[in-house]
């Protein structure tokens, strides 16, 4: 069985890194995220444009059991990647809240808000790639095939005072998503032909 596998679709990336990259100078595009970053650190932009340089980033594996807090505890289910998977991510890709568009077992494409990282509010061992997609599955999805085109960055991801705020930050992330996979530009990513195809193995 093919467990994991992750595809950069360099043609894919290379369209779109000259729409993202002059957004960053143009808040019009990505604006609302970007300024969160300008207001920390110098570096932390420098950071947050290289990122911006890898995106979009298509990644697919199979569905892997977490700590079964995203629905029992948030509210908010959430698709686990295998380590393997994790660990073929581009290691500059910084922790934090993205979102984009996924699919499961090759069936309709969703948006989806996706969280990278150690998850600070639980203090977790190993970093995690989780998928929350803005559907209603109403069942769990373990051993299918998720498929993920990270469009865009949100915010660092961080600790939080109680799990209400940091569920009132997931939320917010995902009223944000929405918004902009309403973007030209990033709303045609979801017809991107990689959430057909079949996966080839890691490359
Ligand atoms: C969009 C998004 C943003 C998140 N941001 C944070 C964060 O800033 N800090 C944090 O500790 N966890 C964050 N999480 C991760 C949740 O804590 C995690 O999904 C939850 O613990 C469920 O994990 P599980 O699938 O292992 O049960 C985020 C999750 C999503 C989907
Ligand atoms: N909209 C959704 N987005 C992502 N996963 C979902 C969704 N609806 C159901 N699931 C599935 O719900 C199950 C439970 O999620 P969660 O409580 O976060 O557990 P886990 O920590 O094992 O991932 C997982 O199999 C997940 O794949």
């Amino acid at each position: 069985m093919e467990r994991a596998v992750v595809i950069l679709d360099k043609l894919a990336r290379n369209a779109l890194r000259s729409q993202l990259i002059p957004s960053i100078k143009r808040p019009s595009a990505c604006g609302n995220h970007l300024e969160r970053h300008r207001s920390t650190s110098g570096s932390e932009s420098k950071e947050v444009r290289e990122m911006l340089s890898q995106l979009p980033l298509f990644a697919g594996g199979e569905i892997v059991r977490g700590f079964g807090r995203g629905s029992k505890e948030l509210g908010i289910p959430t698709a686990n990647f295998p380590l393997e998977v994790v660990k073929s991510l581009p290691e500059s890709l910084p922790t934090g809240a993205y979102y984009g568009w996924a699919n499961v077992d090759n069936g309709p494409v969703h948006k989806m808000v996706l969280s990278v990282g150690w998850n600070p509010f639980y203090n977790n061992k190993e970093k995690s790639v989780e998928t929350h997609m803005l559907h209603d599955f109403n069942r769990d999805l373990y051993g299918q095939i998720l498929k993920i085109c990270i469009v865009g960055y949100l915010r660092p991801e961080r600790s939080f005072d109680s799990l209400e705020s940091l569920i009132a930050a997931i939320q917010a992330d995902i009223e944000q998503a929405k918004q902009f996979l309403d973007e030209e530009d990033k709303a045609k990513l979801q017809n991107a032909p990689f959430f057909t195809e079949k996966l080839s193995p890691s490359k």
